[in-house]
């Protein structure tokens, strides 16, 4: 009840927009401090200073006009719409309601001249306007853009604009770049840049606003990257504080492993060994990224770091994302390390109850010196007695703001063991830059002697029996291949029916050859048993789904077969390619796909039938799907950056990057001021 007839509030006094106080969908945007607020700029800008002439109407515009209903009806169909014709001298536009509301034909009636405000779409009928804003033709124009704030279902845009601009009354806006840091990279002032791009002058262009060309935004897009520039510094300098163990080999155990390998390490491989080499030996932690092209020969590596903390009488744990991954370096490891007297175990889900005891115990103790499984084994239960080196595959992904809260996380702990983050997806350099500036980086960009580029071919899903036929060939010649199953995003069972189903088939199409079957749900002793039994030889075929995407190596695979090629990313389909050919010999990657083809799609297969390079392969996908993507954040829904662009603002960045390091050590002040001002609504997301 509301006896006094006031106008509704909530109990606290707040303001409730449609039953949700209007605090909290300020903070669903990530908006408390009234640095937030101002720091919150427009999506995009409005021109409703002019009234365009139907005749300039450009579909994906959004534009006001001024004409006479010509007609309007009500159609019926699976629902009713509301259909009109707006005219004026120029020309016509098609105005559509999908639901009909009462009197709203009347309103419209035939005769009427109107405004009609919103983007113009190219339908099926010519140009038109869907859910048209409608207006009383004669009110004044405003003189500026207005601009459209990135907003929540059920916060008015006229709600953003009043917040902000109390905001703007309210929050500190001094520069936190001294004069002579804006002066050396030509930014602008930031006050009068912010001021600019909530309320634009009448003589700002909406061209240079939409396209973040205007100064203002390249002053916004680079105090975005300085602040990221400065937390990452400082997650670095936080990390040399922390004390590790100083882990210098005595070549006991390098020697002996090097001297006992079938090949000779690449020059990349020894690069990063000696790399690694020299940060195991300091006295605070390493944290260093070791990427390479698929096949490039990173477990080697893994291998020789771990021998050396293991000869300086550290223990070694090795994490990987999935068991078949896991199991994968297991296998390498064990095969090389425990000839040479080092005791390993491996710790796994599937392990029988007495083993794995015996297991965590021999860690426990200090009797086992490698520990080799998944993450969850790894991090939850085990015990170690002195835990020098962890090596992790894949795990960089998992954030950059996991990794900075890590970071600042305080540890009780005397010392910290070192840190050797593995990727198999090449990470193109301003995603480094940007990402992974707290963290050293070695590349290992030459592959082993003797490797064919995989070669790779498109075939229409039509062609799908010379494919069989492709199939039957290669394993008679001696070799083996896998067929890739759709993948099928939205359902996993429909996945996991989807494997079976193609297995199947392709017993059926392929009577003479051994074929098996490898999908995520399959028991781990089940899953270790199939690869075992192709890497020996006893499976011709293996259907598998992404399970086989990173890591496994089976040299005498010459073929892949994706299905539906179209519905994979770039990066996946360039890991999967990647399983073939690593063993030396002739090597095709064939990309079945289902046409049409959407754009983007012949993009991508094309991408990949141009090259076999990872890291041009990784910038197209960057260009592509953008860097949360790549970093596998999508379901994270973390916005890396708001404003500035890896790809276009590649000089900023570098300009950022200098300019952090500058103001960390001359303006420390200025620094802790600006990563504040920037950081509020980062920090507010690694809390959560
Ligand atoms: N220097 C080398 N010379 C010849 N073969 C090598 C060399 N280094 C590694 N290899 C072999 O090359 C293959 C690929 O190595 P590895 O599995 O370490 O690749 P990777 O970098 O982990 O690739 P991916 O990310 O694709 O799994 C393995 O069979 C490995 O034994």
């Amino acid at each position: 009840m509301n006896p006094a007839g006031k106008p509704r509030r909530a109990a606290s006094g707040v303001r409730k927009t449609a039953g949700v106080p209007q605090a909290r969908l300020f903070e669903r945007l990530g908006l408390h401090t009234p640095a937030d607020f101002v720091t919150h700029l427009p999506l995009r800008y409005e021109d409703e200073t002019r009234i365009t002439p139907i005749g300039d109407a450009r579909p994906g515009e959004h534009a006001l006009f001024e004409g006479e209903i010509v007609d309007s009806e009500i159609r019926f169909g699976p629902r009713r719409t509301l259909q009109a014709t707006l005219a004026d001298d120029s020309g016509r536009l098609g105005l559509r309601w999908l639901h009909v509301y009462p009197g709203q034909q009347a309103r419209l009636h035939a005769g009427r001249r109107v405004r009609a405000r919103g983007e113009v779409r190219a339908g099926f009928h010519g140009l038109e306007i869907v859910h048209p804003l409608i207006t009383e033709p004669g009110t004044p124009l405003p003189d500026a853009l207005t601009p459209v704030y990135p907003t929540t279902q059920g916060l008015p845009q006229a709600a953003l604009r009043k917040a902000i601009a109390r905001a703007l009354d309210e929050a500190d806006l001094r520069d936190t770049l001294p004069a002579e840091v804006r002066q050396a990279y030509g930014l602008a002032d930031f006050e009068p840049s912010l001021r600019l791009l909530h309320r634009p002058g009448p003589d700002i262009s909406l061209e240079l606003l939409a396209e973040h060309r205007h100064p203002a935004w390249r002053r916004i897009k680079f105090d975005e990257l300085l602040a990221q520039q400065l937390a990452l510094a400082d997650a670095r300098a936080a990390r040399r504080a922390q004390a590790a163990r100083s882990l210098r080999g005595n070549g006991s155990l390098t020697g002996r492993l090097l001297a006992a390998l079938p090949f000779e390490p690449t020059g990349a491989q020894l690069r990063a060994v000696a790399q690694i080499g020299e940060d195991l030996a300091r006295t605070h932690p390493m944290h260093r990224l070791l990427q390479g092209d698929v096949g490039s020969g990173k477990t080697l590596v893994a291998a020789l770091a771990a021998a050396q903390a293991i000869e300086a009488g550290a223990q070694v744990a090795v994490m990987a994302p999935t068991e078949i991954l896991a199991e994968q370096l297991w296998r390498k490891l064990s095969e090389w390390l425990q000839p040479l007297g080092v005791t390993a175990v491996w710790l796994t889900g599937g392990l029988p109850a007495a083993e794995r005891r015996r297991a965590l115990q021999a860690m426990a103790s200090g009797e086992a010196r490698l520990a080799v499984g998944t993450q969850a084994l790894i991090q939850d239960k085990v015990e170690f007695e002195s835990l020098g080196l962890v090596i992790s595959d894949e795990q960089h992904r998992f954030g950059v703001g996991q990794r900075l809260a890590l970071n600042r996380k305080g540890d009780q702990a005397k010392y910290r063991p070192h840190q050797l983050s593995m990727s198999a997806t090449p990470i193109p350099r301003t995603l480094a830059m940007a990402f992974f500036a707290d963290m050293d980086v070695s590349v290992l960009d030459e592959l082993p002697p003797g490797r064919v580029p995989v070669r790779t071919r498109l075939f229409d899903d039509r062609r799908r029996d010379e494919v069989l036929a492709r199939v039957g060939e290669v394993v008679r010649a001696g070799r083996q291949a896998y067929w890739v199953c759709p993948l099928v995003e939205e359902s996993e069972a429909l996945q996991l029916q989807t494997a079976v189903d193609t297995h199947e088939l392709l017993r059926a199409a392929l009577p003479d050859l051994r074929v098996g079957l490898m999908h995520g749900r399959l028991p781990a002793q089940e899953k270790a048993a199939v690869m075992d039994a192709f890497r020996a030889g006893d499976i011709d075929l293996l259907v598998a789904t992404t399970v086989i995407e990173v890591g496994v190596d089976v040299p005498n695979a010459g073929l892949m077969v994706i299905e539906h090629a179209e519905r994979f990313g770039l990066a996946q389909l360039h890991q999967l390619r990647g399983r073939v050919g690593r063993g030396g010999g002739e090597a095709t990657c064939v990309l079945l796909y289902q046409p049409p083809l959407s754009a983007v799609a012949r993009e991508r297969l094309r991408a990949m039938y141009e090259t076999t390079d990872g890291f041009e392969i990784a910038r197209r996908d960057l260009a592509q799907r953008g860097p949360g993507e790549l970093l596998g954040l999508r379901q994270s829904g973390q916005a890396l950056l708001r404003f500035a662009d890896l790809e276009s603002d590649e000089d900023l960045l570098e300009q950022a990057r200098e300019a952090a390091a500058r103001l960390s050590a001359d303006f420390p002040e200025h620094a802790r001021a600006h990563r504040q001002r920037w950081m509020a609504g980062a920090d507010q997301y690694l809390r959560s």
